[in-house]
């Protein structure tokens, strides 16, 4: 029987004969469910109904279902609306959200069993809402995971989440397991983790399952009670009150320190505050101090900065913003992979990976084999950790054929050449193959600096070319930069888009230049580092304010890694090539320190000696100490450069370089440069990417914009140099109040 109203509502309200009420999410305005208007007042009203019913007789209700009519259980809070929230909007928003909370604690006290019906995944919002059932079922789909991943986008669990997590698994299972790193769990997993109760195999199964289970606890009145809300609750691992986890609980911020290598990360503060906080009290003042930290971060433009990222420009890169419309969806079936080393290994593992047949190619079949031992080598690891099976493994493999002979690339719709960075041998690999693969396979290089266009001169079918950068470990790094050549055709790019997401990864589209965007950013991070050594700064304070910022690694760690004679090589071929093309070419400061580490024999971490030393495992010991010879550090720490400088320095290079690419049309699009930048070359990823770092650079007077962002690099290069100093073209944008193209 069904009771609905004819009003539009987005919690569809059915009862039954055996008197279980059904709550349906199903916003009739939207294809996926969330927290919006429509929902909270449709909430609220199927709540009030609940409480009219009971009262009217306390017998026609025996319990209530929560399920979801869409695809996804529920999606979550209005991402678009929290970006657009100011600091002035704090007591507006704190007030709905309490609103929205006290709503979400009465369907949690009914005194009636609650069960959640998790259909599909319920992450963020929609396992808040779970949260409020005494039983939670979702079926097993590897699709329906459960978690709550706010602070991956600087937000945290407001709606309840952090606060009854933090009951239901103890403040540091809640925090490790659950709140910190936003982890989502699978079904299995949740289930293992103590997330939900039970799993069902089908949909179908799981409205009969979640009605037994009412049925079965009708008489049991501890059923209709949270665990928190039962008489003699007792919170696992103890209160902070507890002298166990009281003498632990100092260790926290000091661990997540070390998790985020003192980078700041304002959500994961707030998320450790309000849990402990939270846990000495009593639950409706801790959903209070949760709606105090949420309303705080949703304000502030952390959570705008990488909502952008995360959310906005993920979604319209995986949606095919920089793909040219209007072109058929390609499919790679077979793909030629030529040079079997550590790029042409990995690239040959991850297109295997995502089905397509891969002939492997090198100069001779040991070396091609030794290509596919390393997917090998991935697979057993992957067994190893329960990740793979025999039989995956060998379906693989047999999918992967080495060869030394071009005849092998019969069929081939697609070419990965990874060889040596060499134009001319280059040039040659793909005469090699032409008259082998098929007549219009497209033809990708993964080179890291050449440019695509030169490349291209090489083959017959210049629109066909086109660069298709990956990252190492290529089976790791989810990004590919795909380079578009003077010539390269809008269907080649289109193609190359499509076999980039394919493999499951993530692309990003430029258009030609030296090095790119990314090789070519890089590079005046790690030169900035490498001038301040060579300033006075002292190595570690250079390391540590990159990894303060947000970086992975400092810059003379990455240069070990990418090794200076590689460096050299770079560097001396950009010059030449501004001296060719009559451009200006302005020696880096850091390349002097480049130069010197080579000619002192201490290139890389390959050769065992760089600005670190290490053992023979190949480990990192320690700075070598010969450097401060080399490069004297000034004896007062601040003397050289202050510390904030220091970190200024690195990020404000790398943004600056990410305008001039804006400007020469290497970059079109401010998604690309976000999500390029923070994927594939380590920008700090709570700034949002390295051009959401300018438009949303937030100055000391908390002012935010283009124009602070400005106003600091003109401080930079009065002290400096002039290589901080702002372009006509990005101050008119500051001043015009304009922004990069999305
Ligand atoms: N190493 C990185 O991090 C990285 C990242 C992105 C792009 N790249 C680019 O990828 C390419 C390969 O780099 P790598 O690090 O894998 O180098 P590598 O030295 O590990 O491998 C190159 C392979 O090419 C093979 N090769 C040489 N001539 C060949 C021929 N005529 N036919 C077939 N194979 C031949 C070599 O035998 C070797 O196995 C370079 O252009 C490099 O700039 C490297």
């Amino acid at each position: 029987m069904t009771t609905s109203t004819d009003q539009q509502t987005a919690v569809r309200y059915d009862k039954d004969a055996d008197g279980i009420v059904t709550l349906t999410l199903d916003d009739p305005t939207a294809s996926a469910n969330t927290m919006n208007e429509l929902f909270q007042s449709s909430f609220k009203v199927a709540v009030n109904r609940l409480y009219d019913e009971l009262a009217a007789d306390p017998d026609s209700i025996t319990g209530v279902v929560v399920t979801s009519a869409k695809k996804t259980f529920f999606a979550g809070g209005n991402l678009s609306l929290m970006s657009q929230a100011r600091p002035e909007d704090a007591p507006v928003l704190f007030a709905e959200v309490e609103a929205m909370k006290a709503d979400m604690r009465r369907l949690e006290k009914l005194p009636k069993p609650v069960v959640a019906a998790i259909n599909g995944a319920a992450l963020g919002g929609g396992y808040e809402i779970t949260l409020l059932a005494q039983h939670r079922i979702v079926v097993d789909d590897p699709r329906a995971e459960v978690g709550l991943p706010e602070a991956s986008l600087g937000l945290l669990p407001g709606a309840g989440g952090v606060t009854r997590v933090t009951r239901m698994l103890g403040i540091q299972s809640a925090l490790m397991d659950v709140l910190l790193q936003g982890t989502r769990y699978k079904p299995a997993d949740a289930l293992k983790k103590g997330l939900v109760h039970e799993l069902v195999a089908t949909r179908e199964e799981l409205l009969p399952a979640a009605k037994q289970w009412i049925l079965d606890h009708r008489d049991d009145a501890e059923a209709a009670l949270s665990p928190w809300d039962r008489p003699g609750y007792k919170m696992p691992g103890g209160s902070p009150k507890s002298p166990a986890l009281a003498a632990f609980l100092p260790a926290f911020p000091a661990l997540l320190r070390q998790q985020t290598k003192g980078a700041d990360y304002p959500a994961q503060r707030a998320i450790l505050s309000a849990s402990v906080e939270g846990a000495s009290v009593d639950i409706d003042t801790a959903l209070r101090i949760e709606t105090r930290y949420i309303t705080s971060l949703i304000v502030g433009q952390n959570s705008k900065n990488m909502i952008q990222a995360f959310w906005f420009d993920l979604q319209a890169i995986n949606a095919g913003r920089l793909r040219p419309q209007g072109y058929d969806t390609f499919r790679a079936t077979k793909v030629a992979v030529l040079g079997a080393g550590m790029m042409g290994a990995g690239i040959a593992y991850s297109c295997a990976r995502s089905g397509m047949d891969v002939v492997l190619k090198d100069v001779s079949l040991e070396a091609a084999e030794r290509g596919k031992a390393y997917s090998e080598k991935l697979l057993d690891k992957a067994i190893s950790r329960g990740k793979s099976t025999e039989e995956k493994k060998a379906e693989l493999l047999a999918r992967i054929t080495p060869t030394a002979d071009p005849a092998d690339l019969a069929g081939c719709d697609l070419v990965i050449e990874a060889v040596f960075e060499d134009p001319t041998l280059k040039h040659q690999v793909f005469a090699e193959v032409a008259a082998h693969v098929n007549a219009d396979a497209l033809l990708c290089s993964n080179t890291s600096t050449l440019p695509i266009t030169e490349l291209a001169t090489g083959v017959d079918r210049p629109a066909d070319f086109i660069g298709l950068h990956f990252f190492s470990p290529v089976d790791k790094m989810p990004l590919v930069e795909i380079i578009k050549g003077k010539q390269t055709s809008d269907a080649a790019l289109a193609k190359a888009y499509d076999v980039v997401q394919q493999i499951r990864k993530t692309p990003i589209v430029v258009n030609d230049s030296r090095g790119f965007y990314t090789s070519r950013v890089i590079g005046f991070m790690i030169n900035e580092g490498l001038s301040m050594l060579a300033e006075g700064v002292h190595p570690m304070s250079i390391e540590r304010a990159a990894t303060q910022s947000g970086y992975p690694v400092g810059p003379l760690q990455l240069s070990d890694e990418l090794n200076m004679e590689l460096m050299t090589k770079i560097a001396k071929a950009t010059a030449d090539a501004a001296a060719r093309d009559g451009l200006d070419y302005t020696p880096h400061p850091g390349d002097k320190v480049v130069e010197r580490m080579v000619a002192l024999g201490r290139p890389s971490r390959l050769k065992g000696a760089g600005f670190y030393e290490y053992d023979e495992s190949g480990a990192r010991t320690r700075i070598w100490p010969g450097l401060a010879e080399e490069f004297p550090p000034n004896p007062d720490p601040e003397g050289a450069v202050p510390f904030r400088d220091v970190k200024d320095r690195m990020l404000f290079l790398e943004a600056l370089e990410t305008a001039k690419c804006f400007e020469e049309g290497v970059l079109t699009s401010a998604a690309a440069a976000n999500i390029g930048s923070i994927m594939g070359i380590g920008f700090p990823p709570n700034t949002g990417g390295a051009a959401q770092f300018m438009t949303g650079y937030q100055a000391a007077s908390g002012a935010v914009g283009l124009k602070e962002f400005v106003y600091r690099a003109d401080e930079l290069a009065d002290t400096y140099g002039e290589r901080f100093r702002p372009s006509a073209y990005l101050r008119g944008l500051a001043d015009r109040d304009e922004s990069f193209p999305a």
